[in-house]
């Protein structure tokens, strides 16, 4: 059985050298059952035969050392050589458990295969195996396919514009994204827009008031933008339409941006009454330089993507056409590189900025809340509200 179950493993992993690519730690182990019988472990060993996906390397580890514990008993074999990767990688995993009970180690190989089986509770619970949908709310999508965790912003009636919902939704994917098994994490929007920025009415629906929602908002806006900061994979904007406001803002934390040569990119605070965010007022005079970044962030200029990848706030512009196939298709090659390294390079160049990152956030949250209850602004978001004004 055990023969089969490798068989099967290595048809899934082309490259012998991917079974390094998560750590074990990441494993989830489903929901503990009662005692598993010898019926319910041959059971589990046939439902691995019949995934449809590819569990991933770590998982496919996690079930050989478990199926070889359940079996054999706790490791018995000497290590394999330092460079007999895959046999080493194997024996680590087996060598792992220690002496975990044979009933044990059958227990959770059945746990461990009832999680993974789309069938199961806890994938109808939305946890998580490989290639599938993990968080869904009314207005973001979240989805985990071929090593990337895809965040689509998803309020088209509303060109996507974030609701208090969202913000607080975002800060919850981000931390997951950080530590699931996906290599890079991905921002897009659903319909036309990329995302026309902060919900105006935001402040209008406020239980509290007005000042109630400035106090509420610069505390949501600064852990927002902390968990931008923070986020240790490679994050990427995929901007299929026009980006407005924060939505533009954010992406000077990207470590990618591409976009659709139908987007547009807008900040139009003065006209709000507001100030700057995002640590924009420090990312992009550095971009940028000063004298550009002031025609953005102070007089509002709206960029075609060709302007913003000539300042160095695109990546890549792509035509419209051809936008989603040309960028996925790289992305998923992205995905494929070796994350630990991505990873660290990527902790190698924010660490030079995080300190003055978090500093920037702080002192614009401050400055904002303050906006947020001047005259300027109260009036602006009224206008909009009101129908008065529009961009
Ligand atoms: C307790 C409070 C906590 C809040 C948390 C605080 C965090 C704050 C973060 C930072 C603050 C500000 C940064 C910014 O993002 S400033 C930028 C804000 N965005 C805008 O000013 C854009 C406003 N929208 C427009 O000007 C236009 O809608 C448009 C984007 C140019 C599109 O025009 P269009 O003619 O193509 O489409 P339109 O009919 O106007 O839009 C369709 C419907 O979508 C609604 N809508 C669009 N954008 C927003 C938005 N930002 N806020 C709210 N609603 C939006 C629009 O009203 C239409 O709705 P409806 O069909 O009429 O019902």
């Amino acid at each position: 059985m055990a023969a089969v179950t490798l068989r099967r493993a290595r048809c899934w992993c082309p490259s012998l050298l991917q079974v390094f690519r998560f750590p074990v730690a990441q494993v989830h182990l489903g929901r503990p059952t009662m005692r598993a019988s010898q019926q319910d472990f041959e059971n589990a060993m046939n439902q691995v035969k019949l995934l449809k996906q590819d569990p991933g390397n770590q998982v496919k580890l996690k079930l050989y050392a478990l199926y070889k514990q359940a079996t054999d008993g706790p490791c018995n074999v000497p290590k394999p050589g330092v460079f007999d990767l895959v046999n080493k990688a194997k024996w680590e995993a087996w060598n792992s458990l220690g002496n975990l009970p044979k009933e044990t180690a059958r227990q959770n190989y059945v746990d461990l295969v009832s999680s993974l089986s789309p069938s199961s509770e806890a994938s109808s619970q939305g946890k998580r195996g490989a290639d599938e949908k993990v968080q869904e709310s009314k207005d973001i999508v979240v989805t985990s396919e071929d090593g990337i965790t895809k965040i689509m912003l998803n309020r088209p009636a509303k060109k996507n514009a974030l609701t208090f919902e969202m913000y607080k939704e975002i800060i919850l994917t981000l931390k997951n994204a950080s530590t699931d098994n996906s290599a890079i994490a991905v921002f897009t929007g659903a319909g036309d827009y990329y995302c026309s920025g902060n919900d105006l009415t935001n402040f209008t629906s406020a239980a509290g008031g007005m000042e109630e929602a400035a106090n509420q908002g610069a505390v949501v806006l600064r852990e927002f933008v902390n968990s931008f900061i923070d986020f240790p994979k490679p994050l990427v904007a995929v901007v299929n339409g026009p980006a407005v406001g924060i939505a533009v803002t954010l992406l000077g934390l990207f470590d990618a941006v591409y976009a659709s040569d139908k987007a547009t990119f807008h900040t139009p605070f003065s006209h709000l009454g507001q100030s700057p965010e995002a640590c924009s007022s420090y990312t992009f005079p550095k971009m940028m330089g000063s004298a550009k970044a002031t025609e953005m962030l102070l007089f509002g200029k709206k960029l075609t993507a060709r302007e913003a990848w000539a300042q160095g706030l695109v990546s890549e512009v792509f035509p419209d056409s051809t936008f989603e196939k040309e960028v996925w298709t790289r992305l998923r090659a992205y995905a494929k590189l070796p994350p630990n390294s991505m990873r660290i390079s990527k902790e190698l160049i924010r660490n030079n900025e995080k300190e003055k990152l978090h500093a920037v956030n702080a002192e614009e949250c401050t400055t904002l809340k303050a906006r947020w209850l001047s005259e300027e602004c109260i009036n602006a978001i009224m206008n909009f509200v009101s129908r008065k004004a529009k961009l």
